[in-house]
């Protein structure tokens, strides 16, 4: 909803324009349709290049056809827009871009946001705001400067088939978003196990339990991940290869987890001329077979403490978005228990190997009662050739609702405000620290009567006028005794209990224009009260930079709501007071300078 409104002289009768945007389209099918189409575009590189950001974009025609689509292939190549408008030449002009998450450029390049606006796309359908922090919000609030409508899912319009192709949207990029998340990288353990839960028989044999067709979603799921990591045992039992065996495309690092540094002279992994191996030990392990290693071109990392979170931290910071681990149940059970693993994948085969002690895929982790047992949650079931694929996340992909209620509208209001950088202060009930900044403080404020003669009315808080102007200017007896109680009401928790009890059991004496006018007559009310009291708002001008909530948890028109899902009016509303007072002060300090 976008809204605009001028400043009036009397707030009993100025009105707001409301422009409705895009909320009244109901193409909603649509739009998840075409959406979960980008999203599945941009999968289209998985296994090819080294995991990135992954962009899907369609673009359609006002009448729904899809007039060009494109990916992006690799970091650093053509921006997937920018394929898309190539593909779809002159039927751009006036048609909508879906695109799976915000446009990245990054570094001064906007290739991607003018490749739409030169094309004369009018609307943009984006799945997901870009998740890292320097770049989330830049490209939207670009394309919209350049007045082009850009709807976020699940920000403009809620629906359940919208929500469904969002969530295609944040499994796409979940490496991505983890990593602006957290520090550690986006990993799937995967392995496959017998039906009688083993993943090799008792003496270590383990080849091989799951089918040639489940091999190869292995080998492409190798393909997708920057590393394939195993322990020291699996080494030595498998002398595995880890190789993503496609041929052409991207080829994972291998990396072996070992404390002992205690592997064979020989080893498929040492053979380096295709693909790295990176070894990480305790630190002063074995030397000279460090040395020996090195020889080879294998890598060795030393690690003070080597466990699973400090590895993945170090890879972190090596760059990589995406690990396979592929190891054995002691090294698994490490890596669960220090939360690293977010994904789990399991090919199950229909095979029965027993074997008191052979292993099973995840070892110790010191639960002693199956109501302790992790939950896997969003699991997926899929046949593949006789084995049964089942896979589900240990931890949820972060959801990425922004941080602060409204963000666009926040900056528009506020340029000085960043949304991921600057504090937040809430403010809620008025005994808060910023309590004061609610409409429940006790400061009575003078307000026009509105008509004719500038006659000025008090009222005991800025609640008390709010809460009146809904019943203001209706012919009705019963609205003119509304709002005389709730005038003389002896607190403000009283008149808003009489405004609201009132609107909903007596609507008929609210005015007709009070959706219009609201905004307006609480900035009106809001501008008497800081004006009135100097310390209040030298308090708002003391919160310059900072984003001012309401964190009112079910108000969600004045409020931010639990997850920042409100809207924050009476945030923004503060906040562009606050704007307005330091323009204020600016141009009185330039006039005193120059005079
Ligand atoms: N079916 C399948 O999908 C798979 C089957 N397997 C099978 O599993 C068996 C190997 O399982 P397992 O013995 O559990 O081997 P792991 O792959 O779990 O390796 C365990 C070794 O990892 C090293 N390690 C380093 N840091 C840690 C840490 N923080 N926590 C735990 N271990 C650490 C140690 O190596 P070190 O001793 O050198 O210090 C440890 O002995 C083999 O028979 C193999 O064939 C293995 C992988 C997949
Ligand atoms: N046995 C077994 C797996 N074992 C895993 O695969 C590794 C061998 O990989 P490579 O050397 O590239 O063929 C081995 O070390 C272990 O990590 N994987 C599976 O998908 N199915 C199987 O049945």
């Amino acid at each position: 909803m976008a809204l605009s409104f001028r400043i009036c002289s009397s707030p009993l009768i100025c009105r707001a324009t409301l422009s409705n945007g895009e909320n009244g389209r109901n193409h909603h099918a649509n739009d998840a349709a075409f959406i979960r189409r980008a999203a599945d575009l941009a999968e289209m590189s998985a296994g090819l290049t080294s995991p990135h950001p992954n962009f899907g974009c369609v673009i359609t025609t006002s009448s729904g056809k899809v007039a060009g689509e494109g990916y992006l292939y690799a970091q650093g190549t053509k921006p997937a827009e920018a394929l898309a408008v190539e593909a779809a030449g002159e039927f751009c002009r006036g048609s909508t871009a879906y695109l799976n998450m915000e446009p990245g450029d990054c570094h001064g390049d906007h290739t991607a946001v003018s490749a739409l606006v030169q094309a004369g796309i009018e609307r943009v359908v984006v799945g997901i705001r870009h998740p890292l922090q320097h770049l989330r919000g830049s490209a939207i609030r670009e394309l919209r400067s350049q007045g082009i409508e850009v709807n976020v899912l699940g920000e403009d319009f809620e629906s359940k088939v919208l929500e469904d192709a969002r969530k295609s949207c944040l499994l796409v990029n979940a490496p991505l978003i983890h990593r602006a998340c957290s520090r550690v990288p986006f990993s799937v353990l995967k392995y496959a196990m017998t039906l009688d839960g083993k993943i090799a028989a008792s003496s270590g044999h383990a080849a091989w339990i799951s089918s040639k067709l489940s091999r190869t979603r292995v080998f492409e799921l190798r393909g997708r991940s920057d590393a394939v990591i195993v322990g020291g045992n699996t080494v030595r039992q498998d002398d595995p290869r880890l190789t993503a065996r496609h041929g052409q495309g991207h080829t994972p690092t291998r990396i072996v987890m070992t404390q002992s540094l205690d592997l064979p002279e020989k080893a498929n992994l040492w053979d380096v001329s295709e693909v790295p191996t990176i070894i990480v030990t305790q630190r002063g392990a074995r030397k000279s077979y460090q040395k020996f290693l090195a020889s080879k071109g294998v890598e060795v990392v030393e690690f003070d403490m080597l466990n699973p979170r400090e590895v993945m931290e170090y890879f972190h910071l090596r760059g990589y978005l995406s690990i396979l681990w592929e190891c054995g149940g002691t090294l698994a059970a490490s890596a669960i228990s220090s939360s690293v693993i977010h994904k789990v994948v399991a090919f199950v085969a229909p095979k029965i190997i027993g074997g008191r002690n052979a292993p099973s895929p995840v070892g110790d982790l010191g639960m002693v009662e199956m109501t302790q047992a992790l939950n896997l949650i969003d699991v997926s079931y899929e046949q593949v050739g006789p084995d049964m694929l089942v896979s589900g996340f240990l931890q949820p992909i972060p959801d990425l609702i922004p941080i602060i209620p409204s963000e666009d509208a926040t900056v528009e209001i506020d340029p000085s405000v960043n949304p991921f950088e600057s504090s937040i202060i809430f403010f809620y009930k008025t005994w808060d620290p910023y309590g004061s900044f609610s409409n429940f403080s006790p400061h009575p404020i003078q307000m026009p009567c509105g008509g004719e003669n500038d006659d000025y009315m008090t009222w005991s808080s800025v609640e008390h006028y709010y809460q009146a102007n809904k019943f203001v200017g209706v012919e009705n007896p019963m609205a003119h005794d509304c709002v005389e109680k709730i005038r003389t009401a002896r607190s403000p928790e009283e008149a808003a209990l009489i405004g609201r009890s009132t609107l909903r059991q007596k609507p008929e004496l609210v005015r007709n224009d009070w959706e219009d006018v609201k905004i307006e007559v609480m900035y009106m009310a809001l501008k008497c009260k800081f004006s009135t009291y100097p310390h209040l708002k030298s308090m708002l001008l003391s919160t310059a930079g900072s984003v001012l909530v309401e964190s009112s948890p079910h108000d969600l028109f004045w409020g931010g709501g639990r997850e920042g899902e409100g809207l924050n009016y009476l945030g923004r509303l503060l906040m562009q007071l606050r704007s307005e007072y330091l323009e204020e002060s600016s141009v009185s300090a330039e006039n005193t300078s120059s005079a």
